[in-house]
């Protein structure tokens, strides 16, 4: 039996992609593939511009949880919405979700009447059962989830194809701008990002809303 190690859990509203503006609970595994989560490898990671701390479980609600019983527990005493009239929603992101997300926790979460998205790099297949795939592929690490309901590609990304990207098998094909904590860089991205959408249309402009409202 596995256990599972989770930076942090809350609900709030999904602020990014195809499902923005609805509730969900957000479970955040630690650790991640294509990065340590430490500054000082940030340079030579393969992924160099994560916007997030997964490291360790010293987050709101995160912890070890023993088993995938506990923690689908955890997530739904997280949920604090109606869950009569609409189906509970937990996004599994990280840190790399997939590093930890199985077949057991899937079935445990389900058993709470919940539907499951996932947020990925795509780095690792996703176990079969997840409701709602969102990878984001990241430039120079190997894509092997290929498929999915949407692709979420941060831009710009030195060297990234996106019309390739776009020729893969996604439902909604989004860009979303590398947010930066340099204010020009961040509204020199959020302009590249514009405009692939305005020259190519089959490309939709993601915001991460959340930042926006004040959500995590
Ligand atoms: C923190 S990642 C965790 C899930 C998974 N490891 C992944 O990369 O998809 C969640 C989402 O945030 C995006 N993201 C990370 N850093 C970002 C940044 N600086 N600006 C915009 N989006 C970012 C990722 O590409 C991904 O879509
Ligand atoms: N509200 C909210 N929406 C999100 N969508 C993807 C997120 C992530 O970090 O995976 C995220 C997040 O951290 N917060
Ligand atoms: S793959 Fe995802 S979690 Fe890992 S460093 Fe990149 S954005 Fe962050
Ligand atoms: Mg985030």
């Amino acid at each position: 039996m596995s256990t599972y190690t989770v930076k942090e859990m809350f609900y709030t509203l999904q602020g990014e992609g195809a499902q923005a503006g609805r509730a969900a609970v957000f479970c955040r595994f630690a650790g991640c593939n294509l990065w340590s989560g430490r500054e000082e490898d940030r340079a030579t990671a393969v992924c160099k511009f994560c916007d997030t701390d997964f490291v360790g479980t010293n987050g709101v609600g995160g912890g070890k949880f023993k088993d995938a019983g506990s923690l689908a527990q955890a997530i739904a005493d997280t949920f604090k919405g109606d869950s009569v009239h609409a189906k509970p929603y937990v996004v599994f992101t990280g840190g790399e979700p997939v590093l930890q997300l199985d077949a057991a926790l899937i079935d445990a979460v389900h058993s709470h009447g919940f539907e499951i998205a996932v947020e990925t790099n795509g780095t690792l297949p996703v176990p079969t059962g997840v409701d709602w795939i969102c990878v984001s592929p990241k430039f120079g690490s190997e894509l092997v989830q290929t498929r999915g309901n949407e692709m979420k590609v941060v831009v710009p990304q030195l060297g990234q194809n996106l019309e390739a990207l776009s020729r893969l098998d996604f439902d909604h094909c989004f860009v979303q701008a590398m947010d930066h904590a340099d204010p020009a860089t961040k509204a020199r991205n959020l302009q590249a990002a514009i405009q692939t959408c305005l020259k190519n249309p089959k490309w939709r402009l993601s915001v991460q809303t959340h930042k926006v409202i004040g959500m995590p």
